[in-house]
């Protein structure tokens, strides 16, 4: 079969492929995307989107619960046939993305449904199809949940993300493996439907990579709401049977149950079926390495989770913009990761951007903190309950800039956005000590962790 020609092949139309493909076509360049599942990836069918809202309606029951005390009586009946509902209809439309086909094919882009693999430079193979790309090939491939090989899991009905987010009921109960940001994040939302929720996660905090503060204000609303949390601690075997869900056996001894199983320990990526040696890349690694183009390789471009520089729907758009950019020759700034800011939808939220105070000192910064807690604040002692969380600056003491901040608590997620701009702008913080703060806001807390670096 002849091979058929176009300027730009993209491998997997994720948020980032979805973009770069738009956008190169629109630019006039002659584009196939190649996609194996669904046209706009992970995050609208079973990532952001449809979590998003099952923590808007977790969110919704535990503010109803929160009425006592504050505003009368209350009586929340949680039923979440109505998220099912929701992410079925609203979200995914049944996991169907004719819609977001039909939106490529208005840019003039070709889509072409199946699994692509690089074949040689410049050539890429769908289901004996082969694609000779004119000017190159844009990698956007994504990750898979990555499944351990713990003994007994294999061949039993556990969930990972994409079960949990086509549940029609709520379990009874509910084991999470793993707590990073999947796993806090629906062992919350769960816990809120009534399900019994227990966590397993192997490092000795939730939330691992973000700081302590954030982990051990988790750890406390978790264990106020009935979510039991186990950490530093992995399991070794898993036993099912339908009459009795899922039995977990943790080292060190002791076992916990559950009617459903959640696997969530971290993503992996599939550079071997990719392909990518036929581009000199290495298909053992865990990530591609790009340059600050996102190029790989001559002729290859490489976006998303697939990088390794944050597994985020923003970095994957970020990350199509430069590469877009840099394919049509536009110019402009190339990839700066300094001010990646990052949110765990957990309530309260954690929002953290730049380097945690660890990061800051393993990279030999001078650094000083500042902090400060919301219910500390005005605003916070006004919210009563749910008002838990803190804001953390980690400032280059030399520079007298910050270089990471986390601001956990309610719309910690839209709170961080002030401090992303001072990350991200290099904003002086004695600058930011003697700016003004509308009062009485969740944000103005900043000015009192700003204060607290100076104190
Ligand atoms: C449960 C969950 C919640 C999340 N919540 C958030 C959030 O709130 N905010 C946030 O920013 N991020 C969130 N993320 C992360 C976010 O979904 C990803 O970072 C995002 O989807 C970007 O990924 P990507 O562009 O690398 O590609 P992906 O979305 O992973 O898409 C890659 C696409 O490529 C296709 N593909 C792979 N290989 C091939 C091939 N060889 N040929 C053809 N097609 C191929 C796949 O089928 C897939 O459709 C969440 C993730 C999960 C799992
Ligand atoms: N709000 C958001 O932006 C959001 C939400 C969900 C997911 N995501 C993205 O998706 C990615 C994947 O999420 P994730 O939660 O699967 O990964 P993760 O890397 O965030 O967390 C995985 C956790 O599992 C633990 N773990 C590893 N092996 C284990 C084992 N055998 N037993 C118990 N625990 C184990 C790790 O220590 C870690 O804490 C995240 O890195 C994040 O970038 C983002």
């Amino acid at each position: 079969m002849a091979a058929e020609e176009a300027d730009v092949v993209v491998i997997g139309m994720g948020p980032g492929g979805e973009n770069a493909a738009g956008r190169l076509a629109e630019a006039g360049l002659e584009v196939v995307a190649v996609e194996a599942r669904l046209v706009g990836g992970e995050c609208p069918y079973w990532g952001c989107v449809p979590t998003k809202m099952m923590i808007r309606a977790a969110d919704l029951l535990a503010e109803g619960r929160r009425i006592p005390g504050m505003s009368g009586d209350s009586t929340v009946t949680a039923d979440w046939t109505q998220v099912a509902k929701r992410i079925r209809e609203e979200a995914t439309d049944s996991w169907d993305d004719r819609a977001a086909a039909e939106r490529f094919a208005r840019t003039g882009g070709r889509l072409v449904r199946g699994y692509g693999r690089i074949t040689a430079p410049g050539e890429v193979t769908v289901d004996g199809r082969v694609f000779r790309a004119r000017r190159g090939i844009v990698l956007n491939p994504g990750t898979e949940p990555n499944v351990p090989p713990i003994d007994g899991l294999a061949g039993t009905p556990f969930w990972t993300n994409r079960e949990a987010v086509e549940a029609e009921a709520a379990p009874g109960s509910l084991v999470v493996l793993g707590g990073g940001a999947i796993g806090t994040e629906m062992a919350q939302a769960f816990a809120r439907f009534r399900t019994q929720v227990t966590v397993v996660e192997a490092r000795d905090r939730l939330l691992a990579v973000e700081e302590p503060e954030a982990c051990d204000l988790l750890y406390e609303v978790f264990e106020r709401e009935g979510v039991t949390v186990h950490t530093g601690t992995r399991a070794t075997a898993v036993h099912h049977d339908d009459a009795h869900g899922f039995t977990v056996d943790l080292d060190g001894g002791g076992q916990v149950h559950g009617e459903a199983l959640l696997v969530a320990i971290g993503r992996r990526t599939r550079l071997r079926d990719l392909g990518v040696g036929a581009v000199g890349l290495d298909e053992d690694a865990r990530f591609i390495e790009t340059d600050e183009w996102m190029r790989a390789a001559d002729g290859v471009w490489a976006i998303g989770d697939v990088t390794g520089k944050g597994a985020f729907t923003h970095v994957s758009m970020y990350q199509a913009d430069v590469a877009v950019r840099d394919i049509l020759g536009q110019g402009g700034p190339s990839a700066d990761y300094r001010a990646v800011p990052r949110v765990t939808f957990t309530d309260p939220e954690v929002g953290a951007v730049g380097l945690t105070e660890a990061q800051a000192r393993e990279r030999g910064i001078n650094v000083r903190t500042g902090m400060t807690r919301i219910p500390a604040s005005s605003r916070g002692w006004i919210h009563g309950r749910g008002n838990e969380g803190f804001i953390k600056l980690v400032q280059d003491a030399d520079r007298g800039v910050l270089v990471g901040a986390t601001s956990a608590g309610p719309n910690g997620g839209e709170v961080l956005s002030a401090l992303a701009v001072a990350v991200h702008g290099e904003v002086p913080a004695e600058r930011l000590r003697y700016m003004i703060y509308a009062y009485p806001t969740f944000h103005r807390a900043i000015q009192s962790a700003v204060e607290d670096l100076y104190s």
